[in-house]
């Protein structure tokens, strides 16, 4: 920083807000800290009394907040992505271009973030987002920083984009409800209707339903039926535990699932099941990766459990992985507070 003649200031950066007051007319800042000085704003400063000046000089090498802004909302802007406007004192933002589950590549934001005079803050990525919805903020710390300062964050991205909205593509799903306390009609199936309204808030129409009690058998005719129906989900709720006529697990198993986890670090949702019927072409390449879930029976009874930290990135056909169960261990304790307030509390996050 360095105190100059307003008449030598012309493309140097002002370190401090300049007030201009017209009697009975306005009171604010002329000029904002970070204004670039132009030929044009030399006569109204010096009309304002400020003959010298506090700036950044720029020199090569040197980069305004604002252009660094710029490209660090750069680094951000995967697919689904969009900067929500102008850099405003050296902050840009991130917006959802459509709906969809918001995608964070945590790795190269940690590396983004671990190097100097940078910060890219962004929601919580595996949660559903809106066209519109605020997704992330970034700018540099200082005024004006070296070249090398960016070059940095973006060596630290390594060529891979932060932030992708990927839309949410799964049309359909079947739900089969196992107990034999359903099937008999004995009680009546609960567990249909709560994933149905789950299911339509991603915009997926339950199209095949079936409630084949809990033989083993049973339950797997009733997966390959949906399989066979052609569904892009496939949930089979209850029986999920350790009861001697749990059998969901072992059906999904038999029916051809290959297991992603069974038991997540989620409560309510330990006995969370994912897998996928992986549908292979001629050459025994995976052409398509069908989700099958089984879902415990809290899910039936709780608003929030790990179905909806999960659903989100199934319906947007996301592949889910062990790792992805891994890091749900934190923040994955339901406080169970009353009301609920999900998705807008801590679990998940
Ligand atoms: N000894 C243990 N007991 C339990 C464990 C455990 O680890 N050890 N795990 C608990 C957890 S966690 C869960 S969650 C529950 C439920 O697991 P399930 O998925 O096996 O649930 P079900 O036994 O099938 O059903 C529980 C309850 O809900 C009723 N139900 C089931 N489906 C329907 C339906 N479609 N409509 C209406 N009602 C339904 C069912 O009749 C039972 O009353 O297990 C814990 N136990
Ligand atoms: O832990 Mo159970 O699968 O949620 O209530």
């Amino acid at each position: 920083m360095k105190l100059i003649k307003t008449e030598e200031a012309v493309g140097h950066i002002l370190c401090q807000d300049m007030t201009q007051i017209i009697a009975d007319k306005s009171k604010g800042p002329r000029f904002k800290k970070g204004h670039v000085v132009t030929e044009k704003d030399v006569p109204v400063l010096l009309s304002m009394g400020k003959v010298n000046l506090y700036v950044w000089e720029m020199e090569p090498g040197m980069v305004h907040e604002n252009d660094a802004a710029h490209r660090l909302a750069e680094l951000c802007l995967g697919p689904g992505c969009v900067a929500a406007g102008e850099p405003s004192e050296g902050k840009i933002g991130i917006n959802a271009a459509c709906d969809g589950v918001l995608l964070v590549n945590s790795e190269r934001l940690r590396a983004v973030n671990a190097t100097d005079e940078v910060m890219v803050a962004t929601r919580k990525g595996g949660f559903a987002v809106h066209e519109g919805d605020a997704l992330a903020g970034t700018r540099v710390i200082p005024l004006v920083v070296r070249e090398e300062v960016l070059a940095a964050a973006e060596a630290a991205a390594a060529g891979e984009k932060l932030l992708e909205v990927r839309p949410f593509s799964a049309r359909t799903a079947a739900v089969i409800a196992t107990g034999s306390e359903v099937a008999s009609g004995l009680i009546e199936d609960a567990f249909t209707p709560v994933m149905e309204a789950k299911l339509a808030a991603f915009g997926i129409e339950v199209t095949c339903r079936a409630t084949p009690g809990d033989e083993m058998d049973s339950v797997v005719a009733a997966i390959d039926g949906a399989r066979a129906a052609g569904v892009d989900v496939v949930v089979c709720t209850g029986g999920m535990s350790v009861d001697p006529d749990d059998n969901t697990p072992g059906a999904i198993k038999r029916a051809g699932a290959r297991i992603v986890t069974y038991g997540s670090p989620v409560l309510p949702g330990a006995m969370l099941l994912v897998g996928y019927f992986d549908e292979k072409g001629a050459d025994g390449a995976v052409m398509r990766s069908v989700p099958v879930l089984g879902v415990p029976g809290c899910a039936m009874y709780n608003k929030a459990t790990v179905l909806d930290l999960v659903l989100p990135r199934v319906a947007a056909g996301v592949p889910l992985a062990k790792a992805d169960f891994v890091e749900l261990g934190e923040g994955g304790l339901c406080l169970g507070c009353k009301p609920c307030t999900f998705p807008h509390c801590p679990f998940g996050r």
